[in-house]
This record gives structure tokens, C-alpha cells and sequence, in this order.
């Protein structure tokens, strides 16, 4: 049996089992078996195939937005509106073959848009082939050339590198394909708008498996845990690990943190050509969590994406200040969640660390204002920071 077939066989068990105390172990086992095949099923493919010409974009600017989506949603649309990239459009699906790079400029950022060929159930394992084949338009060879079996992996490699994940739905028919896709990402690996399950864990020599939490756990218990890593590990041949559950985890969640390169990934659900539905269908869906309706078309409630775009991108702005000078409030070094003075110092000038004696920092990322800061102290959001050099 090859592993496509082991992933289905036990996704049919895990849905014809009941959920109760009674199967909870062995639902635990079936997930662990699950969470390794996927994980065989995702190592890179040696078959040059896989790799997939014109998804090898650059990371560059300030932030990237991957564009997701079922065929003709308007993903192309989009980008060719918001940036000043022109993206082929058509009413046919598939227009789209390869990763199309644009650039938002907001609020002093340059945020690289992707879009990316549409993707359908089974993109995850490549069932795209079938499609591409279909469409007459291409020469041959195109279509053998984009039929790699990779190409929907591809896609979803691209995702992977992204800050932020606009998943792209036709606005009549968003539900369905919310779900597919949703499944889709999932399966991957890929965490929408969660965040990492606060478990430590950590594989060692000797000394079997030490379990403790530091809260009251409702969905798993030390028997469970110590199944579920039996099973994930025998293939690895660990059997011992310390592991410390610090949340009130699922089995799932702990399976993630066993398995390991997860991304938890903020997504925008962006309902599109809401032109097509009715004011009561628009109200509905606008109030789902985490979503926003537009109309490229129309050119309706673009600037609202755009600023929950920002929002969800949650960049931090510095702003610098020279000695006996007010700060430059006009032109802000934007830098990811996370950064550091050394990253502020790198933005500036390339040799500044070099010559960095110390910092002088306001803000909410310090106690004083100003605050005596190296090179290791993490900025936040809207500080002023003054560099001293030696
Ligand atoms: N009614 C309506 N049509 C739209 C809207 N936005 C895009 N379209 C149309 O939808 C069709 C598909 O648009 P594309 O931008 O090519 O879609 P895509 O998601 O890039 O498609 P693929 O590249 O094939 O995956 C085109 O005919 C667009 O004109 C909208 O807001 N309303
Ligand atoms: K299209
Ligand atoms: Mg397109």
C-alpha cells in the first residue's frame, strides 16, 4: 500500500470512529500514524518535477502576503489593483501558472503580494496534474512542463514562506471552498490564526519519557501522551523525551509539537465580487471571524482590507532620533515582530553594529524612558531609539 492510500485508510477510521473516553487512545494512535505518514509524505521530492520553475520569487521589502485561493476567485484582479503589477486575468481558471510578485506600498511599507496559480482539493499531494493537463489553450510541452506533480506543493510551499495568508474565496460559492481549503493547509502543516501550543518538549539520550504539566489537563493525560509518542517515535527509534505541558493542550496539539516545522500563520478570509450576493449574505459573512468582503470589481472596501492587512501583519515601526534632535516621526525603519536593536542598527547602516557602543531607547519595550540599551534589547511597536556610537 503506498502511503496515499495508508493516509486515506485512516482518515476513514479516525471519521467512522466515535468520539468518547472508551476510543480516546485509540483515536490518539490513528492521529500519531497520521501526523507520520504526512510528515514522509511532505519530505522534499527528489524528482526535478517537484521543484517547479517561477515559484523561486525573492523575499523582498518589508513583509510577504501570500494570495490563496480556488481558480478564478480574482486573486489576479487583486494584485493587479493593489499593486502596480499587471497579473492576466480571464474568466477561465487556471490563467495563473506561476508565483506573480507585486508591491503594496501602506504606511511607509513595501508589502510583496503574491499571487499564485488557483488551488484545489488535493492540491497538498499534487492532484493538480489532472487540470493542468485539461487545459487545451497551452502547447504541449507547457503543459507537461507545469503538470510537475509538485506544483500544488509548490504553491503551498510559497504559503509557507509568507507573514500573512489572504485566502481568497468567491464570495457565492465561500463556504465550501473555505472548508476544502482550510482541510487542505492543514494537512500540511500549516496553523491558521493559532498560536504554538505551549508544550515543552524535547527528545533525550536515556531516562524514558518524564511527563508533568503545570495546569489541570482536560483533553490528555500522561497515558495518552506516552502512546502517541510510541507511535510517532518508534520510526525515529526515540524513546525518550521530557515533555511539560504548560496549557491545557488536545492530542492534536500536542502531535504538532512532537512532529515539529509547523507554522502558525495569521490569515485574512477575503470574500471577493460580493456584487454577486445579496446586502443580507454580505452582512453574514463580513461577520465571520477574521474575514473581510471586497469587490475587485467594484472596487468596494479595498481600503478596509488594507488596514486589517496591516493589523494582521502586526509589523513594528522604529522611529530614530539624532542627539539633541526631536525624532524623525516621517520615516519609520519597519522591521517583523521580534526584532532586536541589532536589527534596527542593520537597517541603518550595514557597519553600525560594529561601532555600536550603546542605545538610548522610549517606549513601551524599556521601563525608563530613555532607557541604557545593547544590542540584544527587543524593540517594539512605535519606539524611538537613539544610536551612540563608540
Ligand atoms: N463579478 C465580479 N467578477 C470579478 C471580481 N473580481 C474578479 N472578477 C472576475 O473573475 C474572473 C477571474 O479573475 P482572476 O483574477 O483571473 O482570478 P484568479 O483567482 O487569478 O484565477 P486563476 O489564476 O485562474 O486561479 C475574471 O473574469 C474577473 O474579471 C469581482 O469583484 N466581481
Ligand atoms: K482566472
Ligand atoms: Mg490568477
Amino acid at each position: 500500500m503506498g502511503i496515499l492510500e495508508k493516509i486515506s485508510e485512516i482518515e476513514k477510521e479516525i471519521a467512522r470512529t466515535q468520539k468518547n473516553k472508551a476510543t480516546e487512545y485509540h483515536l490518539g494512535l490513528l492521529k500519531a500514524k497520521l501526523a507520520k505518514y504526512r510528515a514522509q509524505l511532505l519530505e522534499p521530492s527528489k524528482s526535478p518535477a517537484a521543484k517547479g520553475e517561477g515559484f523561486d520569487v525573492m523575499k523582498s521589502g518589508d513583509a510577504r502576503v501570500a494570495l490563496i485561493g480556488f481558480p478564478s476567485v480574482g486573486k489576479s484582479t487583486f494584485l493587479s489593483l493593489m499593486t502596480s503589477t499587471a497579473s492576466e486575468a480571464a474568466s477561465y481558471e487556471f490563467t495563473t501558472l506561476t508565483c506573480i510578485p507585486g508591491v503594496i506600498e501602506y504606511k511607509g511599507a513595501n508589502i510583496q503580494l503574491l499571487d499564485l496559480p488557483g488551488i484545489i482539493e488535493g492540491a497538498a499531494q499534487g492532484w493538480l496534474m489532472s487540470v493542468f493537463m485539461c487545459r487545451r489553450d497551452l502547447p504541449s510541452v507547457v503543459s507537461l512542463s507545469v503538470s510537475g506533480k509538485g506544483r500544488g506543493r509548490q504553491v503551498i510551499a510559497v504559503a509557507r514562506t509568507a507573514d500573512v495568508v489572504i485566502m481568497m474565496l468567491d464570495a457565492t460559492k465561500g463556504e465550501v471552498q473555505r472548508a476544502l481549503l482550510e482541510k487542505e493547509l492543514e494537512s500540511v502543516g500549516i496553523r491558521l490564526n493559532k498560536s504554538k501550543p505551549n508544550i515543552y518538549f524535547k527528545p533525550k539520550k536515556g531516562g524514558g519519557i518524564s511527563f508533568n504539566s503545570t495546569v489541570t489537563l482536560t483533553q490528555c493525560s500522561e497515558k495518552l501522551v506516552q502512546l502517541i509518542l510510541h507511535e510517532y517515535m518508534s520510526s525515529s527509534e526515540i524513546f525518550n523525551a521530557e515533555v511539560l505541558f504548560r496549557e491545557d493542550c488536545s492530542p492534536d496539539e500536542f502531535i504538532d509539537v512532537i512532529v515539529g516545522n509547523r507554522v502558525y500563520m495569521p490569515c485574512l478570509y477575503v470574500y471577493n465580487k460580493i456584487d454577486q450576493i445579496s446586502m443580507e449574505e454580505v452582512d453574514r459573512l463580513a461577520r465571520r471571524p477574521h474575514s473581510v468582503v471586497i469587490s475587485c470589481g467594484m472596487k468596494l472596501n479595498l481600503d478596509y482590507l488594507l488596514e486589517k492587512l496591516w493589523e494582521y501583519l502586526a509589523l513594528t515601526c522604529i522611529y530614530t532620533k539624532k542627539r539633541g534632535q526631536r525624532p524623525d516621526f516621517t520615516d519609520a525603519i519597519i522591521l517583523r515582530k521580534g526584532a532586536s536593536v541589532e536589527h534596527v542598527c542593520h537597517r541603518i547602516h550595514r557597519s553600525l553594529a560594529s561601532q555600536f557602543k550603546y542605545a538610548l531607547v522610549w517606549g513601551t519595550s524599556t521601563k525608563y524612558s530613555p532607557q541604557r540599551v545593547g544590542l540584544t534589547h527587543m524593540m517594539e511597536h512605535e519606539d524611538v531609539i537613539q544610536i551612540v556610537k563608540k
